[in-house]
Parts: structure tokens; sequence; C-alpha cells
């Protein structure tokens, strides 16, 4: 393979992650599973057998709405993603897991906690998906009365981060480790400081009490393609997610954030850009076409609509499905919640009529699982596309999360790995170190090693009266 392309396997511990429906089915209802352990081992075992990189856990942190969401299953209930990785981490050995978890819902000392606890129980396999939670629930869950405007909550995003990276790369320094008998010293106290962060929003005192971790830092996931989301990907993001529909958008978005990276003093390759990929797959193409056709059939559409809204911060239900395009886009570029969604929903189709109605076009484009349907052959057509665009790997997205991985596994990787579309084997080391082969540590430029500790010297004082 001359170039890695990465794979997530993209799923969420809930009932329906982006089938919104499908669990009427005969095959949906594997997903009566999704509360258990076991379909996970099988999955990623599954997922290691065909080398992804990482499984890439979703979540949220409340409902989507109170009617159809719930009704329907669809990301409710939602358990907590980090109870499982421990789990996973011991029937796997070599597949990343990367969590979400968003600014909202653990203080940044308890969360860098957390983080470094499992990297040091998986060899440093760890990487965190960083987002700022769309829901207004979410934020009504603790303690907001509505959403936190969009851009504030990218700033507060930025003072989380910068907390959990002084914990996680100043407080210890190397060397802090000594296991010295002869000199009874099993920690030299001298090299573990306090960080003592006093922000906008956190006053942090430390030292972090959890020794530094193969990774240090988890490798770092992100989404976010509005104008802050970007600034902020550049700033933090060593994975950044788009939102792209085509890979002509994709090459559009990668220059945008190539100058972006550039102008900030960053090398662009440091930053790996992956788009989403659904496909339905098929030993002929219409067989392919008859699965998709079928999980068209069985798409809730009032629960896909309960997501959109709830996401988008746009109420569907009370918009006439005759509603234009252009009057939805003006609506999403102000919106508090997503606001590159929407972007891609019209760039699903370049040539999208901005005249057409919204109702025929969530009937025509409702699918994110099997937006592809083919052959394994015509499936890695498509990623080759991707990749002359430019893109370094992709998010599968599978149809069911419990059980469909087999089936893209036994069927699509060996045609993949066949064109060097996808590594046979794994590279050793760290998440950081198979992802990039630059080492386990972040680099020494990113704003995480260079942000240091204010008031190092303080801390140092301080460290020694502790
Ligand atoms: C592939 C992908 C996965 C995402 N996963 C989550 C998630 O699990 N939880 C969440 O709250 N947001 C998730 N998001 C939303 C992003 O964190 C972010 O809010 C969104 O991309 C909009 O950012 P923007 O307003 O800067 O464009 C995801 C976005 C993408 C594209």
């Amino acid at each position: 393979m001359t170039r890695h392309l990465i794979y997530n396997g993209f799923l969420h511990l809930t009932p329906n992650h982006h089938s919104h429906g499908y669990w009427r089915t005969p095959e949906g209802q594997i997903q009566y599973g999704y509360s258990k352990l076991d379909p996970y081992i099988h999955v990623v075992k599954t997922l290691e057998r065909g080398r992804f990189d990482t499984l890439f856990i979703a979540d949220v942190s409340g409902v989507y709405d109170f009617e159809h969401s719930i009704r329907a299953g669809s990301q409710f209930p939602s358990a907590d993603p980090i109870t499982i990785v421990s789990a996973l981490g011991l029937a796997t050995e070599h597949l990343g897991l990367a969590v979400t978890s968003n600014i909202i819902q653990s203080p940044p000392f308890a969360f860098a906690r957390q983080l470094s606890s499992l990297d040091h129980y998986t060899n440093g396999r760890v990487g965190w998906n960083i987002v700022t939670s769309y829901l207004t629930n979410g934020f009504q869950n603790f303690g907001y009365d509505d959403i936190v405007p969009h851009d504030e909550r990218y700033r507060w995003a930025q003072e989380y981060l910068d907390v959990t990276y002084k914990l996680w790369e100043h407080s210890w320094e190397d060397g802090a480790v000594l296991h010295d008998v002869a000199a009874n010293r099993f920690f030299d106290r001298d090299r573990i400081h306090r960080i003592n962060h006093i922000g906008e929003r956190y006053k942090v005192a430390g030292p972090h009490i959890v020794e530094p971790s193969p990774q240090r830092t988890p490798v770092l996931f992100q989404a976010g393609n509005s104008t802050a989301g970007r600034e902020f990907a550049v700033r933090n993001a060593e994975v950044t997610f788009l939102p792209s529909a085509t890979p002509e958008a994709a090459a559009r978005d990668i220059a945008i954030l190539n100058d972006l990276a550039r102008q900030n003093g960053r090398d662009p390759r440091s930053l790996k850009k992956i788009v989403t990929l659904s496909t339905v797959i098929g030993s002929t193409e219409a067989e392919a076409k008859r699965k998709q056709a079928y999980l068209h059939e069985y798409t809730d559409f009032d629960a896909f609509q309960a997501f959109l809204s709830g996401g988008s911060g746009i109420d569907y239900f009370n918009i006439p499905p005759e509603t234009t395009l252009r009057e939805l886009k003006e609506q999403y570029d102000t919106s508090e919640h997503v606001r590159s969604g929407f972007r891609r929903i019209l760039e699903r189709n370049p040539d999208v009529d901005l005249d057409s109605t919204w109702g025929g076009h969530l009937v025509k484009t409702a699918l994110l699982p099997g937006r592809f349907a083919g052959t394994p052959e015509q499936i890695a057509d498509e990623v080759q596309r991707w990749a002359d665009a430019g893109v370094d790997g992709f998010n599968v997205v599978p149809i069911t999360t419990l059980g469909w991985w087999d089936e893209w596994v036994d069927h699509v990787v060996p045609v993949l790995q066949a064109r060097g579309l996808a590594q046979t084997e794994y590279a050793p080391g760290t998440l950081r170190e198979k992802l990039f082969r630059t080492g386990d540590r972040l680099s020494e430029s990113h704003h995480a090693r260079t942000i240091g500790l204010q008031n190092a010297s303080a801390s140092r004082a301080q460290a020694e009266a502790l």
C-alpha cells in the first residue's frame, strides 16, 4: 500500500445509529442486542480481522426529541462509550479505540484521568473525538437552560483542551517515574507539577493523578467544518472528519484546511482528513440496489426528521415539505447547532437545485447508510475516487452497528487489500504510531506541547511543597 488510508468502524452504543426504522426488519433486529457487551466484542474482533485502524464510538448526552427519537430508539438510549473501552481493549490487540466525549459532560480533570487510565490499559490505543455537543437537551442535562452559542462552544472547548493538555503533557516531566529502591523514591517529586490552570471556566490545580500513559495525549479526532470548527481543527486535531459529500467537495474542503494549517504554521500532512463512507454491499449491482430499496422502504422518516431537527436546531416537523432548500440553507447558516450539516446535504448532489423542496429532497436522500450501493469492486472504485481527491481515510458506516461488519470484512476488505487501498497487517506500536509513523507522542510543535505551564516556576515551588 503506497499510502495508508485510515478505516474507522463507526458505531454508537444505541439501538439505531443511522438506519432509522430498519430495526423493524428481521435483519435489523440484531440491534436488540445493543445493550449487551458480547455483540460489541464480536464487532471489534471482526474489525481487527479486517485490519481496521480504529473503532470509533459516537455519542450524545441527550435526546434529539421527546417524541420520535424515543419511540423509535434513534440514538436513544445512549450508553457511555468510556465504560466499554477496557473490555474492548482486552478482546483486541491492535485496534484503536476512539471515544466521543463532549465538553459538558465531565470536567476536564476527571476526563483526562479517565483517558490516561484507558491509554495505559490498552497499551496506547485510545483516541478522543472532541465534540462540543449540539443537542439542547444535552445542555439541559448539565445545568444549562439552552444550548450555548456555536462559537462560544468552540472557545469553551479550547480551554477544556488546554486543561487536559497541561495535565497530559506538562504535569509530569519525562523521567518522573524512578522505581529507585536504594533512594526510596518511587517517583521524582521534582518532576511532577501542579498545573495551576486558572481560566474563564476552569480552575484546576493538579498535578495529574495518573502517570503518563504511552501516548500521553490520546489521538485527537474532531469534526466541524464551520469557520470556528476549522480553526479549532487546525489548532488541535490530528484527524478531522470532513462533511464533504462528493470527492470534488472533499478536494475543496481539503484545500481550505491545508491553507489554514499552513497559515497556522502547521504541516498539513499532520492533519488527516477523512470522510463518511456508507455502503450497501451486493454480489451484483442489482442485488445491492435491491437491498438499498429495502433499507429505504423501512426508513422511519419521522425518526429521521427528529434526528435532523435535534442536530440542526431546525424543527422540520413545522416546516412545510414544500419549503425550498434555498430557504433552509439560510437558516442553517446562522443555526447554533451544526453549521456544516446542511452544506453536506447540499453537496451530496453538486447540481442540487436550491429551488427544489425539502420534502422531495428528504425522500431522495434520507439514506445515510447505503448512500452508495454496489459490488465490492464498485465500492473499491468509489474508495479510489475519494483517495484520488486527497482524503486520508473513511468512517465506515454500517447498516446495523451489530452484525454487519462481517459482510464488509469478508467481501470488501479483500478487494481493497488487493488494490493496495487497505492495509494487510498492522504496524506495531501505539495508535498514534500506527496512524502517523512518527512516534507515540504528539509532535513537539503541536499546541498541546507548546502551551507549557504558565507560572511553571511557581508551580514547581508549589510542587516542592506538596
Ligand atoms: C463523522 C462525524 C461524526 C460525529 N460524531 C459526533 C458525535 O458522536 N457526537 C456529537 O455530539 N457530535 C458529533 N459530530 C458533530 C460534530 O462534532 C460537530 O458538531 C459538527 O460537525 C458541526 O460542527 P460545525 O458547526 O463546526 O460545522 C460528528 C460529525 C461528523 C461529521
